[in-house]
């Protein structure tokens, strides 16, 4: 699985800005929007494209277009779907799947109360969109569907991550083609597996209500 933080100063001022306890869920919405464009990005740079005819006012000539199959991209909900609208923006031919996640805060066991998937992924480039990657438990078991329907590539975009969870998801995935980018590594996961410093609970910083 490769790893890599994306390190540009409009990352690091906007994830401050997302951090702080004052942010209010649509400042919050807005900051994470932008966070996914600059993100996908980086994060979309082995997407697969052709060639393509086209004529321009002047000329014709040979451009670039991405290509078929087309990409699919996945939030995990809650907190993933704050991220589908930056990634849909950057990424225009994406389709979209969804799976709906919940981690069951005493046990942190997952649990998949939705799941809207192609059945068949084959040749398809899978983006996974989760703002948090915390005891990696969420995103191993998003693989899991991925790679039960022949996904050929995922590339998962987070905000933030814990190295416990990056550790984890690292040992799960097996050998699968896996990407991962993050706008930042913290420090560990607190008693209750809550990402320190991290940002709290996307979802309710997102949606402002608990689940
Ligand atoms: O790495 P893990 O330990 O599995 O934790 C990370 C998961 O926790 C959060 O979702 P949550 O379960 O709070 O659901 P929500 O998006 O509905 O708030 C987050 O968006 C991830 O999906
Ligand atoms: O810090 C964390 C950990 C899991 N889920 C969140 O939303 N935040
Ligand atoms: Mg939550």
């Amino acid at each position: 699985m490769r790893v890599q933080v994306v390190e540009h100063p409009l990352i690091s001022h906007k994830l401050t800005q997302l951090r702080r306890v004052e942010t209010a869920s649509n400042q919050f919405r807005e900051l994470t929007r932008e966070l996914v464009m600059l993100l996908s990005y980086e994060a979309s740079g082995s997407i697969a494209t052709e060639p393509v005819e086209i004529q321009t006012p002047v000329a014709t000539m040979t451009g670039t277009q991405l290509a078929d199959p087309k990409p699919l991209v996945v939030p995990i909900l809650r907190a993933g779907l704050g991220m589908l609208d930056g990634m849909t923006a950057m990424v225009p031919t994406a389709e979209v799947g969804f799976l709906g996640m919940a981690r069951n805060e005493e046990t942190l066991d997952i649990i998949t109360y939705a799941e809207r998937l192609p059945d068949d992924l084959t040749g398809r480039h899978v983006f996974v969109l989760d703002p948090m990657l915390a005891t990696g438990g969420t995103l191993a078991e998003a693989i899991r569907f991925l790679k039960k329907a022949n996904a050929a590539k995922i590339t998962c975009i987070c905000l933030l991550a814990a190295p416990e969870g990056i550790e984890r998801l690292r040992e799960k995935v097996g050998d699968i083609e896996v990407e991962l980018y993050l706008a930042a590594i913290d420090e560990k996961l607190n008693e209750k597996s809550y990402i320190v410093p991290g940002l709290g609970d996307a979802g309710d910083r997102l949606y402002g209500l608990a689940q």
